[in-house]
């Protein structure tokens, strides 16, 4: 009876030590590493926080997983106030120190590039913050490498967006040689990247516009008063909006028209002349659009936050006349909604020329990561300075 009962114990050890001793060898050729990126917007700053697995030193390696935060303001508004604006990296640096484990520290590179926030400030007032933030790097424990702190050109931005969702949907690797469009649409600037179907053009096309707060802050003054007064806005709307550091007296129009038809007309004045309408997207091609495409979406209850979805172009325009023709309904969640989704949709079809049929896929996250140029910038950080 004992012995009946003891041989299968003894099997049982074996197997747990041998499952141990796998698991050893295969932490041996496991390479674990950390790269920091944050993204300096204009509406705000984002620390993402990356885990990469290199599971065979002739593989490439795999991301694992991604912390994500962010903090509103953007560096932008410390623009008076470069020091203020340094504290807002250390409180996300220690979000930094208790993801990335100690012993890692030291050979974890940790990198900001800024975006609209930062190029659209005068040049003396932006290198302040810079210093400021190189100056809160340096006194970190992570690795900060040269040029580690800089704004970022627009069609960078376009391209490394661009690379990050076609990595997470698997693009880059499939076979079919077919990747996705992005549009990404920020506080300060806008991009629209695909790679042309052509076999003689085999660069990007990039288009770089005006993002969804410079476009309110557009529209506003496009009438060309001295009081921001728009029929975008709810007639009895009156504050006074921060956008970069700068306030800004703002209304509706109390004793006049308010409504879809007006605000589209005021929008347009906006979009006329400045935005180029590539062939492709008349096209089959698919575009992923998210930042504030998504968060405007979610708001308007276009699509559920947290799944996001996949809407016609003609959805944002229903949805626009709706909100836009029902501003009281909408004032709680976003004074600024009706202004933002017919933005959006004049910049959709005037701009970018897309039809009213054609698919958006609207995504925050893909595969629990963000759909950010970050990751994008990671990897071709990775690249250049050879760390794996
Ligand atoms: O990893 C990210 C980075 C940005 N965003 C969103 O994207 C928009 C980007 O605005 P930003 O201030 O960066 O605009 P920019 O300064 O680049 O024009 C905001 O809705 C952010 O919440 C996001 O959801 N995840």
């Amino acid at each position: 009876m004992r012995r009946g009962k003891t041989w299968p114990k003894i099997i049982l050890i074996i197997y747990i030590l041998k499952k141990k001793e796998k698991k050893e060898k295969r932490k041996c050729c496991c390479r674990v590493f950390y790269g920091i990126m944050f993204d300096a917007g204009s509406t705000g700053t984002r620390i993402h926080i990356y885990k990469f697995i290199q599971k065979d030193p002739v593989e490439l390696p795999v991301l694992d997983n991604e912390m994500y935060h962010a903090v509103k303001p953007g560096l932008s508004s410390y623009k008076d106030d470069p020091e203020e604006g340094g504290n807002t990296i250390r409180q996300l640096l220690r979000i930094a120190k208790k993801t990335v484990p100690e012993e890692d520290w030291r050979r974890t590179p940790v990198v900001l590039k800024a975006t609209a926030g930062l190029r659209l400030l005068p040049e003396d007032k932006a290198r302040a913050l810079l210093k400021e933030v190189q100056e809160v790097f340096e006194e970190s424990p992570f690795y900060v490498p040269g040029n580690s702190v800089t704004i970022m050109n627009g069609k960078n931005e376009g391209v490394l967006a661009w690379v990050t969702v076609n990595f997470l949907t698997g693009h880059l690797y499939s076979n079919t040689r077919r990747t996705v469009g992005i549009l990404d649409l920020g506080g300060g600037s806008t991009q629209i990247t695909f790679l042309p179907k052509s076999k003689v053009n085999k660069h990007f096309y990039i288009y770089l516009g005006n993002g969804l707060f410079a476009a309110r802050f557009a529209t506003l003054g496009a009438l060309g008063a001295d009081v921001f007064s728009s029929s975008c806005l709810p007639k009895k709307f009156r504050e006074n909006v921060t956008f970069s550091g700068t306030t800004y007296k703002v209304s509706g129009i109390p004793d006049g028209y308010a409504g879809y038809k007006l605000c589209y007309y005021e929008v347009m004045k906006v979009i006329k002349g400045i935005i180029h309408q590539p062939y492709e997207v008349r096209g089959s091609s698919i575009f992923y659009a998210f930042s504030y495409y998504f968060d405007r979406a979610v708001e308007s209850g276009l699509i559920d936050g947290s799944r996001g979805g996949t809407v016609e172009v003609r959805d944002f325009k229903k949805r626009a006349k709706e909100v836009c023709n029902k501003m009281t309904k909408y004032r709680a969640i976003n004074p600024f909604l009706c202004m933002d989704m017919t933005y959006i949709t004049c910049l959709l079809k005037e701009g970018f020329g897309f039809k009213d049929s054609t698919v958006l896929h609207l995504a925050k996250k893909v595969n629990n990561v963000e759909t950010s140029w970050a990751l994008g910038a990671t990897f071709d950080y990775f690249r250049n300075f050879n760390i794996h």
